[in-house]
C-alpha cells in the first residue's frame, strides 16, 4: 500500500498542494484528472522523490517510501541527446540484466541504433516506457502516457498496464483523456485548488462526463463563445 499523508507544497506564494492524503492498495489504478497546472505533475515528481521543498509523508507497506520504490513515466521524457536508444537500454540492462529488451522491442518496433534525437515523440515515449517496464519498482507513475502514441501502442498500453495491475503494482495515471481514464483505473480523483475535490469509484464512472462538463464549463466560456 502506497500512503500519502499531508502533502503540501507551494512555489512563492502559490499553494499548488494542500494537505492531499490517499491510499493506494497493491494491484490498483488510480486516475488523476484535472485542470492545467492544479498540480498533477507536482504530485508525481513528489512521490517520485524529485522534490524536497514539500511538507508530508509517503509511505510503501509502513516503510518510508524510497526514491527506487517509484517508477516514473513524464509527460514529456527527458533523454541523452547523443546517443542511441540501444545505448539507454543498455545503461538500465546494468541494473535490470534480466530485461530482454530485443523481445520487447518486437512491441515497440523502435530504431534501436539511431540516436534519441532522431526519434518521433512517439518513438520516445515508447523508448521511455521500454525503460520503465525494464524496473521491478512497486509503484509506478504514468504522466499522460498516451499523448503521442499511435492506436497500436495505445491498445498495447492498455494491456501492458493492466498486466501490471495483475502483478500488484500500484499506478497512477494522470490524464486529460477521461474514456483513457475510465477503461484502465478503479478509482479517479478529480483535483482542483490543490485539493481532491472528488472521488469517482468503478461504480460511478458513468457520472464521470456530466460531473466533467459541469465542472469545467467556466467564465472564460461565455468570451469563447462570443468571439466565435
Ligand atoms: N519549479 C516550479 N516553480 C514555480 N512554479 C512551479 C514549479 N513547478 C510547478 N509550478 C507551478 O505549480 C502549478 C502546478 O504545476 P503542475 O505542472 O504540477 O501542473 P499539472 O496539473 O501537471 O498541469 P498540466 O495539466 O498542464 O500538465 C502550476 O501553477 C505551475 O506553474
Amino acid at each position: 500500500m502506497l500512503k500519502l499523508n499531508d502533502i503540501s507544497i507551494s512555489f512563492g506564494e502559490k499553494q499548488v498542494l494542500k494537505k492531499v492524503s490517499f491510499e493506494i492498495q497493491s494491484g490498483e489504478i488510480l486516475g488523476v484528472l484535472g485542470n492545467n497546472g492544479v498540480g498533477k505533475t507536482t504530485l508525481f515528481e513528489i512521490i517520485a522523490q524529485w522534490k524536497r521543498n514539500f511538507s508530508g509523508e509517503l509511505f510503501l507497506e509502513e516503510e518510508k517510501l524510497q526514491r527506487k520504490d517509484v517508477v516514473y513515466l513524464e509527460a514529456k521524457p527527458q533523454f541523452y541527446s547523443r546517443i542511441t536508444g540501444k545505448e539507454h537500454l543498455d545503461l538500465f540492462k546494468v541494473k535490470y540484466p534480466n530485461f530482454d529488451y530485443e523481445e520487447w522491442n518486437k512491441v515497440f518496433q523502435l530504431p534501436l541504433n539511431d540516436l534519441v534525437d532522431h526519434y518521433s515523440t512517439g518513438m520516445k515515449k515508447r523508448l521511455a516506457l521500454m525503460m520503465l517496464l525494464s524496473s521491478d519498482a512497486p509503484i509506478i507513475l504514468l504522466d499522460e502516457p498516451f499523448i503521442g502514441l499511435d492506436v497500436e501502442a495505445s491498445f498495447d498500453l492498455d494491456k501492458i498496464i493492466l498486466s501490471l495491475k495483475e502483478k500488484g503494482k500500484i499506478i497512477l495515471i494522470a490524464s486529460h483523456t477521461i474514456s483513457s481514464l475510465q477503461k484502465l483505473c478503479d478509482s479517479i480523483y478529480h483535483f482542483a485548488n490543490g485539493e481532491i475535490a472528488n472521488v469517482f469509484h468503478k461504480d460511478a464512472f458513468d457520472t464521470l462526463d456530466n460531473y466533467a462538463e459541469d465542472f469545467f464549463k467556466n467564465d472564460h466560456q461565455k468570451t469563447l463563445d462570443k468571439l466565435l
